[in-house]
């Protein structure tokens, strides 16, 4: 009997639109294994498998197509090869590759019928549903944490969008509270981790997105100290590699400082003051400790066990900082950074962690719980995954039937009366920025169009503009009404290349939509630019209230209205690489390298922010 008999059965015709269909599966992790497994085993007949990442030893427990062997290889490249043998019928094709290269381009997407993301972070799954909407493909999007898992069927014009509502901002911790007055364990890891790790072996702590750094007149004075404190650290750092190295850096972060903040008596009148730590005195009681107990990563590690690991991790990291600064060419500078799966920088973070821990009388974390809050893990759960990816492919058969009524946003819940709940899908939020806009293909030689033509010709003449109206790329603003020295410039001048998107935002009184057009590079045309298709744009909806103020794609926020000059716009043109200056970056931008919640209702654990 052939192998898809039952799914005949059961499916019906649906069957033979499955084996037909073309999906794009983005992200070969925790919900992507199971997601690939799922398809193949549903019947579908060509499956495109991206990830950039390799297999790590930690992938291993749930992401069930990855063995031992295939460690530091790729998971999209050996997802393929291993469920391969589910279904030989089926055509995969894997890249090990980012979803936002230039080369998967709205076309790209536009060859799907469907696609899913499994992915892990906010920025790659915001990319995407831009993609899939520019390219009218439908997404099933989903993430798990913990217990929780979600499923979302996107589709345009027909429901809300990733987008559509605003998604919630990750907690960054008052530098006051990290630096000075810790009171729980995850104070002293992000110390440890956000602070004295890079202070000692990466960047400086004024780059890290987990420290907010806004003084009021109450903490002005307090935050002066701490920017003085750390640049004697970085003192400190020029003498690694002596003998006196470790003990210089243990005084300087475990006693002086704590003896600046005691001194500083206000601070402690409704607190218990932090209590410093002598390296000599204590030095007595390590002579029968091994460095080998920071293989014991379930106990919680004594004071002296702690103050070895501390020292031993101090050494090993400053051995490999040596080795990279000795074979790196003058140009560079190596850095170490954090990576829970890096046991020389998480054996340094837990103790220097626990150390702090004890002086502000805190409670100690074990290494293996200090890995689940340094690295924001809330363990991974592979039920919940599996459940999670069999309801993408249940969202996504009514996906292929078009039955977009019946599709639902569907939950997975540990708390709730039932473990899995649904909901219907919303309509688009008209004032989403990123949905609520119209598509337009735009063919233009960039080295020979300008701005101008972009604005006069194709803007003004053909589709109708009037004269308030701004043009927005993922740099920045290029062009509004009082910004005009953009316009004898070469588009490909202002940073835009093919793919790009070009946002035209219509400042008239009865506003259209936005225009989001995606740039295509001809081979050749007469014309330096082209619009082969006149869009139609409706006009936005008028708000009840005051609508909020147009995030643009790239976070940036319209500047007021003022004459100003190119240099004063959000981007500078900078040979080949134009950059975005730093300003009016939106709170929700979620291109965050480590977004941290702290939520207090599950004993202090760390969520990530939506994954
Ligand atoms: N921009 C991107 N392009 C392609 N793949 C991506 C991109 N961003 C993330 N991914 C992939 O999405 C997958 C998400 O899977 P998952 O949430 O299980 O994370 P993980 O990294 O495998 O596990 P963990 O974070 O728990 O160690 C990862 O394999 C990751 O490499
Ligand atoms: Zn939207």
């Amino acid at each position: 009997m052939p192998r898809d008999t039952y799914l005949k059965r059961s499916l019906g015709t649906l069957a033979n639109r499955i084996k037909e269909s073309r999906v794009l599966l983005v992200g070969a992790g925790g919900i992507g294994c199971e997601l690939l497994k799922n398809l193949l085993l549903t019947g579908f007949g060509e499956i495109h498998l991206i990830d950039l990442d390799t297999i790590d030893l930690s992938n291993l427990n749930r992401q069930f197509l990855f063995r031992h062997e295939h460690i530091k290889k790729s998971k999209a490249l050996v997802a393929k090869e291993v469920a391969q043998k589910f279904q030989p019928g089926a055509k995969i094709e894997a890249y090990h590759a980012n979803i936002k290269d230039s080369q998967f381009d709205v076309d790209w997407f536009a060859s799907f019928n469907v696609v899913f993301n499994a992915l892990d972070n906010l920025d790659a799954r915001r990319h995407v549903n831009k993609m899939c909407l520019a390219a009218d493909v439908p997404l099933i999007e989903s993430g798990t944490t913990g217990f929780n898992g979600q499923v979302q069927v996107i589709k345009k014009n027909k429901t809300e969008c990733y987008d559509c509502n605003s998604k919630e901002v990750p907690k960054s911790f008052p530098v006051c509270t990290i630096r000075s007055t810790p009171s729980q364990p995850i104070h002293c890891i992000v110390w440890a981790k956000s602070y004295l790790l890079p202070e000692l072996f990466g960047t400086s702590e004024t780059d890290s997105e987990e420290f907010d750094y806004s003084a009021d007149a109450d903490n002005a004075q307090e935050i002066a100290e701490l920017q003085k404190e750390a640049r004697a650290l970085q003192e400190i750092r020029n003498s690694m590699g002596s003998t006196e190295f470790t003990q210089k850096v243990f005084d300087k972060v475990f006693k002086d400082d704590i003896n600046r903040l005691r001194g500083m008596e206000d601070m402690w009148k409704s607190r218990k003051p932090p209590e410093p730590l002598d390296l000599q005195k204590l030095e007595e009681a390590l002579e029968s400790i091994e460095p080998t107990v920071s293989s014991k990563d379930q106990e919680v590690w004594s004071l002296s066990q702690n103050l070895v690991v501390f020292k031993d991790s101090l050494d090993r990291l400053s051995k490999r900082l040596k080795i990279l600064q000795d074979s790196a060419d003058g140009n560079s500078s190596p850095i170490l950074t954090f990576d829970k799966d890096d046991v020389d920088t998480l054996d340094f973070v837990t103790a220097s962690a626990n150390l702090r821990a004890t002086i502000f009388d805190i409670e100690r974390k074990s290494k293996f719980d200090t890995k689940q809050m340094a690295g924001n893990i809330i363990p991974a759960i592979a039920t919940t995954n599996a459940m999670t990816a069999g309801l993408c492919v249940l969202q996504s058969l009514k996906v292929l039937k078009d039955d977009y009524p019946h599709a639902k946003m569907v939950f997975l819940e540990r708390s709730g009366a039932r473990a899995i709940n649904s909901d219907s899908l919303n309509p688009p939020n008209p004032n989403c920025p990123i949905c609520s806009v119209t598509h337009a293909k735009i063919k233009i030689d960039l080295e020979r169009a300008t701005l101008n033509e972009l604005v006069e010709d194709i803007l003004r003449q053909q589709i109708g503009y009037g004269e308030e109206f701004s043009i927005n790329t993922e740099l920045g603003t290029i062009y509004d009404p009082d910004l005009e020295d953009n316009l004898p410039k070469k588009l490909s001048e202002l940073g835009i290349k093919a793919s790009s998107f070009i946002t035209v935002v219509d400042e008239d009184d009865q506003p259209r939509v936005n225009l989001q057009l995606v740039v295509v590079t001809p081979e050749s045309q007469e014309q330096a630019i082209v619009l082969d298709n006149i869009p139609e744009i409706p006009r936005k909806p008028r708000a009840p209230t005051p609508a909020p103020e147009v995030e643009q794609p790239n976070g940036t926020s319209n500047l007021g209205k003022r004459k100003r000059d190119a240099d004063e716009t959000d981007i500078e043109i900078n040979g080949d690489h134009p950059t975005k200056r730093v300003a009016n970056v939106s709170s929700t931008d979620g291109d965050k390298s480590n977004p941290i919640n702290l939520d207090e209702s599950v004993g202090g654990a760390i969520l990530i922010d939506d994954d």
